[in-house]
């Protein structure tokens, strides 16, 4: 039998180093994952470096390259492509960013690049479309929130460049950074003056907005200040129907994974209840998973939680939505002609609250597919499997080959 569909699984982040919070052991071999170690079983294992060894993938070039786009070719900035999966449609001369509503304090030094990890930010985004001008600087915006702290921008207008720099200071404790031009074109330099404007009258407006002044009397963090970052225009993608001859959906609460599958044209699905963090419904989204395999030959989806419990450094968390993440997974078991990819795009070891270039599991299971002897998904026990060690770029082909659409090399 050849499998006809594609499931393809994304485990943000899953991947890990050592933890010392649970013994030495990784979040995912502390786990009890009864599920995913049968689908190991059953299917070929092996690592995977996303991009390739010793590079720390971005989500947004980790899956670029998972899905056969290499970013070295295709990738133009995270902002684009978030901006893609907020719906904000990307058009010519318009420059995309991802943003994050994070805090300072009175000092205005950043106290959390996250806002607490604040959720339902849309009206903090409506009273900036509403209220923010940058008409004296010649430039419109479009601002819509996403998943969590996340939100995209594009800036539009005439002359606009996407070679500036970020106020995201990547670290908590000390000021947010001036947005410079990294070039002489004016261009360039039009484009930063509008972010720096556009960060400072939002700065105003979220600071007096009402949803924050009751954050504060909760003791909450306030969502007081926009980091932005991932500058780019859109690219050139040829879509997924051409390139592979495979009709396709994505299903992700997180919006730069949605923006990704839009922009290779596949059709986003969206599932009430999914979050993005580790209180989203995954039963929901497996549902909506098997549904679309009803019509499409290929399935992508990403579930984003326990990157978040990696960004966080939090290993008993992670561990622990992995075993939530297991048991939403129990419908795969019983998928016969399906071809089963699950994989990380990236580590995100909770030991350094970032993604790192170690390399991430991964199973293919279905029918058709020589299995090998491991019995387990994880890090280390995957590292025994049959497919070895392979580059993200490898899996697409891989994949092809196995539901029998790949072309011979050669006559
Ligand atoms: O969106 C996210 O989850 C992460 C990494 O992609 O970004 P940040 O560190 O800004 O939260
Ligand atoms: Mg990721």
């Amino acid at each position: 039998m050849i499998a006809e569909k594609v499931l393809f699984l994304v485990l943000d982040g899953i991947s890990d180093r050592p933890c010392e919070a649970l013994n030495g052991r990784t979040p995912l071999m502390a786990a009890w994952t009864p599920v995913l170690d049968r689908l190991a079983a059953e299917g070929v294992c092996g690592i995977m470096d996303s991009i390739s060894p010793g590079i720390r993938p971005g989500s947004d070039t980790s899956h670029l390259s998972l899905l056969g786009y290499p970013p070295q070719e295709y990738y133009t900035g995270r902002g684009p492509l978030e901006a893609e999966g907020t719906g904000i449609h990307m058009t010519a001369g318009m420059i995309g960013f991802r943003c994050n509503f994070a805090t300072v304090d009175a000092e205005g030094r950043v106290t959390d690049r996250r806002a607490g990890r604040i959720s339902g930010t849309a009206p903090l985004a409506e009273a900036i479309r509403e209220n923010v001008d940058l008409s004296a600087l010649g430039v419109g915006f479009r601002l819509e929130s996403g998943a969590g702290h996340r939100a995209a921008l594009a800036l539009t207008g005439e002359g606009l460049g996407d070679k500036v720099s970020s106020n995201d200071p990547k670290k908590e404790g000390v000021q947010p950074l001036v947005i410079r031009p990294c070039t002489d074109d004016p261009a360039d330099k039009k484009t930063a003056d509008a972010c720096n404007e556009f960060i400072r009258q939002s700065h105003k407006i979220l600071y007096d907005h009402p949803l924050n002044v009751r954050r504060m009397e909760e003791g909450l963090p306030p969502a007081n200040l926009l980091l932005i970052r991932g500058a780019g225009k859109m690219g050139a993608f040829p879509q997924f129907s051409e390139r592979y001859h495979l009709s396709g959906s994505v299903i992700s609460a997180a919006t730069l994974i949605s923006g990704i599958g839009k922009v290779v044209g596949l059709e986003h699905i969206p599932v009430p209840g999914t979050t993005g963090s580790v209180d989203s419904d995954l039963d929901a989204k497996v549902k909506a998973a098997l549904g679309e395999l009803g019509r499409k030959d290929f399935v992508l989806v990403n579930i984003k939680g326990a990157d978040e419990a990696g960004h966080d450094g939090k290993g008993i968390q992670k561990r622990d939505f992995i075993e939530v993440i297991d048991t939403a997974l129990e419908p795969l078991l019983s998928l016969e002609k399906t071809l089963i990819v699950i994989c990380a795009d990236h580590s995100t070891p909770c030991s350094i609250k970032d993604h790192s270039a170690d390399p991430v599991p991964v199973v293919i299971r279905g029918p058709g597919v020589r299995t090998d002897r491991n019995t387990r998904f994880d890090e280390v026990s995957c590292a025994e499997g049959g497919l070895h060690r392979i580059r993200g770029c490898d899996l697409m082909p891989i994949v092809l080959d196995l539901i029998n659409k790949s072309h011979k090399y050669g006559a």
